[in-house]
């Protein structure tokens, strides 16, 4: 361990230069991407197409976006090259390594991208791709001048020592780095704490535990602090594995990195349990954590059937974002009811949610409920609701499970004079606070090495994710413009009503009116309430009117 206090070095002036695509780039696209696709500097096109999808302006001042035939548009990545243009390249290391070069197109070849979308019509445009991860023929890093560090933020999710320890053996068996260093607690750690240095045989074991070795930490995320211990660390390869706001700071720490012009990757690791991350598939840890989740379920199961008009209550976490309640109730069937942030209902009268569990309990005798933390967060009278935030700014929220046990309670013995039993389970931390299950371990693999061969590639400022089934390089601005929502008039949420067979607790009407709401935001560039599919796709009729708005 060593002491990690950097002091701030306002004495060293740094070349700064202005990331300019308009020629510098277009060799730089040229380099990478075959001659029919055309580079578009500030394409005026692809702004607006952008303006009508909601992005946030200052997030993508400088989009890199490569138009190609039939509609084809390329989001592509950062490369160090954009601002400093003259660096060395080698061979990749891995070419003479034995796993790897008997491997026959294992290198990835420079013009693959892959869709966004891969529901299409005959005459759809080919629509958003993204640059496919993996490993480059060469790489603008030499293995002995590779410092790199790792570092997770916010919230524990499973996995996240497996990431740790495919970066570090990645890095050291693929690459031959041997300098790795582990930030400990978070973005604060760069400044205020001590580091460890990570070797595989540190390493080894970490992913057989839940947590993460290094710590964790909201809030304290300083820019300039940051990059500076960056700087006088000498560090050139930064691994940054959180969630939305993780990655928002590793956006205006790529920012400040490129203002200062220094040869220093920034790659992010997506992470969140609630899976609210916008563009990839999911994020890793989500299945394990729905997994956890089915034990929490199935006693609430064994209870409420064990007792004259039982109901099991579960919690499960999801702050803004209902995938972990939909997800654990889809693999559970044993759910009558799923109650999710993004699906307003209320309690009293017809169609209300005591109507629906009278009905329950007369058919069946049980039940079984599902809430997510950020569900019904409305019904909560003012004076309950909570105005405080934690440390990173999120909504801190008052326990929505206990207040809803309270009014079920009270309203089948007051008003009901009905003998209940209900019984309210809250395994909140206990799903993520746990080793990854074994499809999310190989997840997290796939996801670390593809982050070391962006670096070492030369990339810089993005995630690297899953889309489509396929590893990509996403630009941040991608990931942080919005959060991942289940989306009520999608498919898999109607899986769900007829998987539970509760009410939508929504009239056809409201749908309807709901979704004009929606295309009348669209239309004038506004965000949608309910923009994207859960495959991260737009609702078809949203894809309608943004495509002719693209035109
Ligand atoms: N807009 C932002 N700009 C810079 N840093 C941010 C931003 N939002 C959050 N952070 C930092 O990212 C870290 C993690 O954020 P948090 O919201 O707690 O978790 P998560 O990344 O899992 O969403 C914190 O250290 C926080 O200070
Ligand atoms: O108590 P903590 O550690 O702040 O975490 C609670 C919150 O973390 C979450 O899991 C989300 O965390 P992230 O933002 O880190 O993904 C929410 O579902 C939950 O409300
Ligand atoms: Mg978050």
């Amino acid at each position: 361990m060593d002491s990690i206090f950097s002091p701030n070095s306002s004495s060293i002036s740094w070349f700064t230069s202005p990331y300019l695509h308009t020629s510098k780039s277009g060799i730089s696209t040229s380099r990478n991407l075959s001659s029919s696709i055309s580079f578009s500097a500030s394409s005026s096109a692809s702004a607006s197409a952008f303006s009508t999808i909601g992005f946030s302006r200052a997030a993508m001042s400088n989009p890199k976006i490569v138009n190609g035939d039939y509609g084809y548009v390329l989001e592509d990545v950062p490369h160090l090259t954009d601002y400093l243009p003259d660096l060395p390249t080698y061979s990749n290391p891995l070419q003479d390594n034995p796993a790897y070069s008997v491997v026959k197109q294992y290198f990835v070849h420079v013009d693959d991208t892959v869709p966004q979308k891969v529901v299409v019509h005959k005459d759809s445009p080919r629509g958003i791709h993204f640059r496919r991860a993996g490993p480059r023929q060469k790489v603008y890093f030499d293995s002995d001048e590779v410092h790199a560090c790792i570092v997770t933020c916010g919230g524990l999710c499973p996995g996240l020592n497996t990431v740790i320890r495919e970066i570090v053996c990645g890095l050291y068996h693929m690459y031959g780095v041997k300098r790795v260093l582990g930030i400990d607690g978070g973005y604060r750690g760069f400044y205020a704490r001590n580091t460890i240095s990570l070797t595989p045989k540190v390493v080894n074991d970490i992913h057989k535990r839940g947590g993460t070795i290094l710590g964790t930490s909201r809030g304290g995320h300083d820019t300039s602090k940051i990059v500076d211990s960056i700087q006088d660390r000498g560090i050139n390869q930064v691994y940054i594995i959180g969630g939305d706001g993780t990655q928002k700071g590793a956006s205006v720490i790529f920012e400040e990195i490129r203002r200062r012009g220094l040869k220093v990757a920034v790659a992010g690791i997506p992470k969140t349990i609630d899976n609210d991350i916008p563009v990839i598939d999911k994020s890793f840890g989500f299945d394990t954590a729905v997994e956890e989740a089915q034990r929490a379920i199935n006693a609430a199961h064994v209870e409420s059937e064990s007792m004259e008009n039982g109901i099991g209550l579960v919690k499960l976490m999801g702050r803004y974002s209902g995938f972990i309640a939909m997800h654990a109730t889809l693999a559970s069937r044993d759910v009558d009811c799923c109650l999710i942030p993004e699906s307003p209902f209320y309690l009293e009268g017809e169609g209300g949610l005591f109507e629906y569990i009278e009905k329950r309990l007369k058919e069946d005798g049980h039940m079984v409920i599902v809430i997510a933390e950020g569900a019904g967060q409305e019904l909560l009278s003012e004076t309950m609701q909570s105005n405080q935030q934690d440390a990173s700014g999120n909504k801190l929220l008052r326990d929505i499970g206990l207040w809803i046990s309270h009014r079920i309670k009270e309203h089948f013995s007051k008003q009901k004079k009905m003998t209940i039993n209900l019984k309210y389970i809250d395994p909140t931390y206990m799903i993520r606070a746990i080793p990854s299950n074994a499809s999310d371990n190989v997840y997290c693999t796939l996801l670390a090495q593809s982050a070391v061969h962006g670096a070492m590639a030369g990339y810089t400022g993005f995630t690297s994710g899953l889309v489509n089934g396929r590893q990509t390089y996403i630009p941040f601005y991608r990931i942080t413009e919005k959060q991942n929502k289940v989306v009520i008039t999608d498919r898999m949420w109607a899986r769900l009503l007829s998987s539970t067979n509760q009410p939508s607790f929504w009239s056809a009407k409201d749908v309807i009116e709901d979704k004009k709401e929606d295309i009348a935001k669209v239309k004038k560039g506004e965000e949608p309430k309910n923009q994207l599919t859960d495959d991260g796709n737009c609702a078809d009729d949203l894809v309608a009117e943004k495509e002719v708005s693209c035109k």
